[in-house]
């Protein structure tokens, strides 16, 4: 496979993420029913749009040598980790990596930690980050600077998530799943203070839920 040398994506300049309909779906009785306003994302319209991104990003290794290298940022990706890993359709193993910058706020602090580094050496192999989403942009790209130090053969980013308004640092990502209005989600993953990850659709809280 040909892959740049640089830490830049090979992927195309534009990146389609499906529009999504701000006006939302009526919320499901079950847990946090009362909690949630509205669904932006149903579970079926996810599980759909995650298997197409499988055989997308698939294809695109198809010719690899070597099974490719996916990096969960915890907390956040781990639901979507594991539907990817399994819609993708060709071999991989799979890595974790804990970072934070949100804490139990609903706006970056801007400051990234690392919670929980890699155990393993990625050099000469093809990476790609699986992320829930990008708001700012601050995690990835400082996440893409950080792993690129430790010289991959290719470094690539796969979002759930995108806010394009909210965009300020460019990540770049190979593929996008859904672009999404610039409102605070949660579920698939998605927390605020730690709760709604274990939602299986993607929806917006309450705002009495903020106070
Ligand atoms: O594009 P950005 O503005 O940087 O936001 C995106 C990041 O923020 C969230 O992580 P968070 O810090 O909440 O940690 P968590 O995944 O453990 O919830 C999310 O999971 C992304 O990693
Ligand atoms: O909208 C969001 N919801 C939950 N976590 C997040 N981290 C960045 N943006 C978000
Ligand atoms: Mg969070």
């Amino acid at each position: 496979m040909a892959f740049d040398e640089t830490s830049e994506s090979t992927a195309p300049a534009a990146v389609e993420g499906l529009a999504i309909d701000p006006t939302g779906t009526p919320v499901p009785d079950g847990k946090y029913s009362d909690e949630i306003e509205s669904v932006l994302i149903d579970e079926e319209t996810l599980q759909s749009r995650i298997d197409e991104m499988g055989a997308e990003i698939g294809a695109r290794y198809a010719d690899a040598e070597a099974p490719i290298i996916l990096i969960c940022v915890l907390k956040g990706a781990a639901i979507f980790l594991s539907d990817f890993a399994r819609a993708l359709t060709v071999p991989c193993e799979t890595e974790f990596m804990a970072v934070s910058s949100y804490g139990d706020s609903t706006s970056s602090s801007g400051v990234v930690r690392i919670l929980k580094d890699l155990d393993r050496d990625i050099a000469d192999r093809h990476v790609v980050i699986v992320e829930d989403i990008i708001d700012s942009g601050l995690t990835l790209s400082w996440l893409r600077k950080n792993l690129s130090t430790r010289q991959p053969k290719s470094l690539e980013v796969v979002t759930l998530l995108r806010k394009p308004e909210a965009v300020k640092v460019e990540a770049k990502p190979l593929i996008v799943g859904f672009d999404i209005p610039n409102e605070f989600v949660v579920g698939y993953g998605l927390d605020f203070a730690e709760r709604y990850r274990d939602l299986s659709y993607i929806g917006k809280l309450h705002p009495r839920m903020y106070s």
